[in-house]
């Protein structure tokens, strides 16, 4: 029995068999009514060219079978009836949500960094309403599934990510997008810390810097705060439900 398994839930019972997916450390235990398919910042500045992490000097020339990967993931998501969750990374087009030169954000930021140093590029990056923020066209949001903008790393912080979860009774966070290493690792370390369990599908993921970037991250995230699995393992374990739903 695993950790999930022995948990009694909220009180009320969540509908659905608990499927296992086949993750390290271990194997986990979990309904689809409560699980959520978080897609993080699946956005032209992350994996276009053109975009904030390729002006900023970052390698986004490996994105495409994350893209496809995360288009299997959707596909078992929806038909499994699990909650689809995009986050969407960025700011105000004037950058008061980035916060000022009081902000660790406005040091810390590539993008506004970038956009500091190549004026030419200014109110570009990662600005709501730009190319550079819009979510890529291969994965667009389909009628039910919820985008959670969020202004930082985590999407925990200054966003209604938690509110929309809790409201849902979902506990278990399965997560894809890029970067593995800065906003998936960030939101499933806060989500830890929520009580959320928090899995990694590996190859739906990607970095932000160099490979051992990857391993890193996703070592941690076995490690200390979660679990990791796969596309095809997650696929094949929801196929279930899958049958389930279109039974009803
Ligand atoms: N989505 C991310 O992981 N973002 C990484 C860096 C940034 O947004 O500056």
């Amino acid at each position: 029995m695993n950790a999930i398994e022995s948990f009694s839930g909220y009180g009320l019972e969540a509908p659905g068999e608990a499927l296992k997916l086949p993750a390290r450390p271990e194997p986990l235990a979990m309904k689809a009514s409560e699980t959520a398919l978080i897609v993080v910042d699946m956005q032209n500045a992350y994996s276009t060219k053109g975009g904030y992490l390729d002006l900023a000097g970052f390698d986004v020339s490996s994105t495409g079978p994350v893209i496809e990967k995360i288009r299997q993931a959707l596909a078992t998501a929806h038909a499994a009836g699990i909650q689809v969750i995009f986050l969407q990374n960025g700011w105000d087009n004037g950058y008061v949500e980035a916060g000022g030169p009081g902000s660790p954000n406005w040091h810390k930021s590539n993008a506004l960094k970038t956009m500091r140093k190549r004026p030419e590029l200014a109110g570009t990056l990662l600005a709501k309403g730009g190319w550079d923020y819009q979510l890529v066209d291969q994965l667009t949001p389909q009628p039910g599934d919820i985008v959670v903008p969020k202004p930082r790393y985590s999407g925990f912080f200054n966003s209604h990510l938690d509110s929309t979860l809790r409201a849902r009774g979902i506990r278990n966070l399965v997560f894809t997008g890029i970067a593995t290493n800065v906003c998936v690792e960030s939101t499933l370390r806060d989500g830890f810390h929520l009580e959320y369990f928090g899995v990694v599908l590996a190859d739906a993921t990607h970095q932000a810097g160099p490979e051992f970037a990857q391993q890193a991250a996703l070592y941690n995230i076995e490690t200390f705060f979660g679990w990791v699995s796969n596309v095809e393992d997650f696929c094949s374990t929801f196929a279930s439900a899958e049958a389930a739903v279109s039974a009803l």
